[in-house]
């Protein structure tokens, strides 16, 4: 234990993890797979609740494995939370911050004691690997505290003003950042541990309630946040979970006018609709969008080939390309172009594909039919615009994997640079590389979209300043052997898009994340002198 001790595991160490690690990890994954296919409830007000039907979670990896039944959330579902979240709110706002903080850090403690069973629950549930999975759930335990530690820092965000300078009087000002009431958390599949837990955590702290509304293939996942928050101590309302379809339950809560503000993590298609729906509301309220991203990887003819090649191939299939911060475009100078694609190649064909939760395997399955179905529609779709694929280019239905869905990590070249595909986010183990005469080509390439959200660099210190200078991205990465363009950690790496991919131009897990939780209030007293 004592090495597991010393380890901190981020997306950046997660390569070689501590032979402890795997022992907890496939302790964890055992008990869990006996606690397969049990009914869970959504939690309201603090009690077990049901709906009138209820739907199969089923995992990726094996579409048999029924990993549980969960409730089909209505619109009676939606109203109820709203109205306990919005009842719980007097009290939970206007508690001291430091009360609110310490259980935060303790629900973000507990996420931290069952680690590896809410880590086996990812894996089963998206399809990550181990390391993947666990990370999910530490990135989870590090948001929230990092959430914990600004309030704290800026003592609740209460800072005495300046004196207006009058005669006879002495004047008092205050700013006070204050909670907005009732928000609501609406959670993509790929990161169902920290783009739930890590939003509701910040809401939270901040002295908002909540309703956490995960998506329908990872139910799971969120229903042990959901249990971590409740046990860590909050009362009755303030932390609400429910399930059920976005198009039905979703939309409901958007719908609603007694919610005050909104996270939502997810696609720039949905993302845009909740952004319009939302704003038939009485008034104008945050919303915090993050969607997706189309980001590049450009390598100049003086960088280092290894580097790039292994940066590249991780943040192109980790997690089979379901990453908002996916490289899905790959921009190589012609002197090295031959040299890193070849790299590429070699390192694709010996990444482990199957079952995700054995250690040996780096890419999982897809996360369903759609995403399976897309695959092969964009392959055919490549396929005719004249693209060659170096690898990959097919689902895999070898052994167990025909009962999943598995596909294979596809690098394509000569995919014409006006295909729509260049500026599309496929959400795939796909990636398009081309060669260019410059850098400036290449970053006129790399701009050219609607989203900015992650970048990656390789080549000389001077280049850097350069490409940092010019990248329109939220997170940027130079000569990263540990991802291109992927594995951000709060605190590090504090994480959000520009552009399409997010709407508050502040990063989650920084230094101006927890504000866009709470509104400023000016408080000034005049006194006689
Ligand atoms: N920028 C980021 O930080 C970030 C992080 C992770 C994922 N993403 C993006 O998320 C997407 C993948 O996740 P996904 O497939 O789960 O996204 P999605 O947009 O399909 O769904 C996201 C959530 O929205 C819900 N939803 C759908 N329709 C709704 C409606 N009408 N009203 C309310 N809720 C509704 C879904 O049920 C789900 O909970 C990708 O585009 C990816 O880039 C972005
Ligand atoms: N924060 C993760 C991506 C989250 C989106 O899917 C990363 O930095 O790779």
């Amino acid at each position: 234990m004592a090495s597991e001790k010393s380890f901190k595991l981020t997306y950046a160490t997660m390569f070689n993890p501590p032979e402890e690690l795997h022992q907890h990890f496939e302790a964890a994954l055992a008990q869990i797979k006996t606690e397969m296919g049990q009914e869970h409830g959504m939690i309201i007000d603090g009690r077990e609740c049901k709906a009138g039907s209820t739907f199969e979670d089923r995992s990726p990896i094996n579409t048999d494995w029924v990993l549980g039944k969960f409730q089909n959330g209505d619109t009676q579902t939606a109203a109820d939370a709203i109205a306990a979240a919005r009842r719980a709110f007097p009290a939970w706002g206007a508690r001291p911050w430091q009360e609110r903080v310490a259980l935060l850090r303790k629900a973000a403690d507990l996420i931290d004691e069952r680690i590896f069973k809410i880590g086996a629950v990812i894996s089963l549930e998206v399809g990550k690997n181990r390391t993947e999975a666990l990370g999910d759930a530490a990135e989870t335990s590090d948001l929230i505290r990092y959430a914990c530690d600004q309030i704290t820092a800026n003592n609740g965000f209460i800072h005495e003003m300046g004196h207006d300078p009058l005669q006879g009087f002495k004047a008092t000002n205050y700013s006070v950042l204050k909670p907005y009431g009732v928000w609501l958390i609406v959670s993509p599949f790929n990161f169902p541990s920290a783009l739930t837990g890590g939003p509701a955590g910040a809401a939270l702290a901040a002295g908002n309630t909540v309703v956490i509304k995960p998506a329908s293939d990872t139910p799971w996942t969120s229903r042990l946040l959901a249990e971590c928050f409740r046990d860590a101590g909050l009362p009755d309302g303030v932390c609400n979970y429910v399930t059920g379809p976005g198009s039905t339950l979703g939309q409901a809560l958007i719908d609603n006018p007694d919610v005050d503000g909104i996270t939502f993590t997810g696609s720039y298609a949905v993302g845009m609709h909740i952004f319009r729906s939302f704003a038939q509301g009485p008034y104008v309220r945050p919303t915090v969008l993050e969607m997706g991203g189309k980001n590049p990887t450009i390598v100049s003819r003086n960088a280092d080939i290894e580097e790039a090649a292994v940066g590249i191939v991780r943040s192109a299939f980790g997690l089979q390309g379901q990453k908002c911060s996916a490289c899905s475009r790959v921009f190589i100078e012609k002197p090295i172009y031959q040299q890193v694609l070849s790299r590429m190649v070699e390192m694709t064909k010996k990444l482990g594909i199957g079952d995700p939760t054995l250690r040996e395997n780096y890419l999982g399955p897809v996360v369903n039919k759609n995403s399976y179905k897309e695959y092969q529609e964009y392959i055919d779709e490549m396929n005719q615009a004249g693209a060659r694929f170096l690898t990959g280019g097919k689902i895999l239905t070898d052994g167990d994997m025909a009962k999943g869905y598995f596909c294979a990590p596809t690098i394509a070249v000569d995919l014409p640079l006006d295909h729509h595909l260049w500026k599309k986010e496929m959400f795939l183990p796909i990636t398009t590389v081309t060669q260019v005469d410059s850098l400036e080509e290449a970053m006129g390439y790399a701009n050219d979209v609607a989203y900015g959200l992650t970048s990656g660099f390789y080549g000389s210190l001077d280049e850097a300043k350069w490409f940092f200078d010019n990248i329109q991205a939220g997170v940027n990465y130079v000569n990263r052997p540990q991802g291109a363009t992927t594995g951000a950690w709060p605190g590090f790496q504090p994480f959000g898009g520009w552009k399409g991919s997010g709407s508050s131009g502040k990063n989650a897990g920084g230094l101006y994340y927890v504000q866009l939780y709470m509104h400023e209030q000016i408080q000034t007293l005049i006194q006689k002198a």
